[in-house]
């Protein structure tokens, strides 16, 4: 059999299916303060002793943002019809607020028209974790301030950019934020606090909810919200692993998708968060429900849950599937875990268009040879997780695309360059491009869903 043969069902997706990759400002970039762009809080963690792995920054990262012509064109090799990336605030508001920076508005503007000549679909995520550092210290997410903040950014995007660019996403993963950055402080702003963590939560509920109104202000028709999700299945079928995998459930997966449509938080935060979890009056929570265009799906694995009083605030742990393939991450290869996720929003958001704005994995890559990289491994992921995704099609899933996590090799946040996600390697010294034999099996899938093979 032909290693490269996506051997997949063919069955073929909906007419309009984008096939994408995806990236984020701080992770590919470099040149962090170029042409006036302000700092941000992953700036000055990276900078800070400690923080990342080996003491790496994204002060060079990928040289996107010097490289970004090469990078449009080798998209287009790969034969991707869209590109997930994300604007870096600090760019466009060196100050978070007020002065426009005109040079940081133009680089998106660039990559942009060079996409849409390329044929090639933008989605801008308007924010995945690169806050303005001058926000920060006026309190950042944790701030009642901040959704005004966002949504002013927002607009000034919208009106940049809104004639060309049709996807926009308003955050990556709140839950991620939320939790990395404010409780158990391993991204930034690095905070480790149980009382600021549900008020940052709410305040990006609220930042999302005044960005989506911001943009149908503007006629921007297609607004959607990128969330991790990690289906939860109990160790045993004991009470405690029951109600245990319920709240790790609530805790990642409904925490925020079930305010945006339904304009409530799940029963389980305040179990969870105890005497932390503030009162909210109806009309606050009322104020949260903004419901999405659609839902964005960044899928890696799944959790199999046990209870455990000392992992708090949850009372819950993931237990380790020993006998199954992990990623680098230590993640568990679970390819059904994305089906059966994609059928729950379906069932219980009322079948929204989805896309899978992230999927991938990390590999300790074996070195190139001969101008070949045979990532064995990651393709196989991609070849499961593309097969789960075409059963869920099957099912009646409402999805419009598929993005790759990661174009390329680049900042993996704490773990700084140590662990690698993309279909194309970088070069640690020269930051040269090499397309690995994933980059290849996904530009062949392409090709045959597509019925070009
Ligand atoms: O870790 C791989 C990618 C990151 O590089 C992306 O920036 C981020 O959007 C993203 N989210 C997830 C899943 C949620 C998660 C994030 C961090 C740590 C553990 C799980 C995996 N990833």
């Amino acid at each position: 059999m032909n290693e490269q043969a996506p051997e997949m069902p063919t069955d073929s997706p909906p007419s309009g299916f984008l096939w994408g990759a995806a990236t984020s400002s701080y992770q590919i970039e470099g040149s962090p303060l170029a042409d006036g762009a302000g700092p941000s809080i992953w700036h000055r963690f990276a900078h800070t002793p400690g923080r990342v792995l080996n003491g790496d920054t994204g002060d060079i990262a990928c040289d996107h943002y010097r490289r970004w012509r090469e990078d449009v064109t080798l998209m287009a090799s790969l034969g991707l019809n869209a590109y997930r990336f994300s604007v870096a605030w600090g760019r466009i508001l060196p100050e978070g607020t007020g002065r426009v920076n005109q040079p940081g508005l133009d680089f998106y503007r660039h990559l942009v028209d060079a996409l849409l000549e390329q044929g090639i679909e933008p989605m801008l995520t308007l924010y995945h974790w690169d806050l303005p550092e001058a926000l920060d210290a006026r309190g950042g997410w944790a701030s009642d301030a901040s959704p005004g903040w966002f949504a002013d950014y927002a607009r000034i995007l919208y009106r940049a950019l809104g004639d060309r660019v049709r996807l926009w996403i308003t955050l990556n993963e709140p839950w991620v934020i939320t939790a990395g950055g404010y409780l158990f402080g391993d991204l930034a702003p690095g905070h480790r606090s149980q009382s600021e963590t549900p008020i940052v939560a709410h305040n990006l509920l609220r930042a999302h909810a005044a960005a989506l109104a911001s943009g149908r202000a503007e006629g921007i028709e297609r607004i959607g919200l990128a969330v991790n999700l990690e289906p939860q299945y109990p160790a045993s079928p004991l009470a405690d692993d029951i109600a245990a995998t319920a709240r790790r459930d609530a805790f990642i997966n409904r925490w925020f998708l079930d305010p945006v449509f339904f304009g409530r938080y799940p029963a389980e935060m305040e179990a969870i968060f105890g005497t932390a979890w503030p009162e909210y009056s109806a009309s606050e929570l009322d104020a949260l429900r903004a419901p999405p265009d659609f839902i964005g799906v960044n899928y890696y694995s799944r959790s199999v849950v046990r209870a455990d009083p000392t992992e708090q605030p949850v009372g819950a742990r993931r237990v380790r599937q020993d006998a199954r393939p992990h990623t680098a991450m230590d993640w568990e290869v679970y390819p059904q875990g994305l089906t059966h996720i994609l059928a729950w929003i379906q069932g219980r958001y009322g079948n929204p268009p989805v896309y899978i704005t992230e999927n991938g994995a990390a590999f300790d890559d074996p070195p190139p040879v001969a101008g070949r990289l045979h990532d064995r491994q990651r393709v196989a992921y991609l070849r499961s997780h593309l097969r789960a995704a075409s059963r869920a099609l099957r099912r009646g899933v409402d999805l419009r695309g598929y993005f790759a996590w990661s174009l390329l090799d680049n900042f993996e946040w704490s773990y700084g360059y140590a662990k690698r996600f993309g279909l194309v390697r970088v070069d640690p010294v020269d930051r040269q491009r090499l397309i690995k034999d994933s980059g290849r099996f996904y530009r062949d899938a392409i090709r045959r869903y597509e019925g070009r093979a």
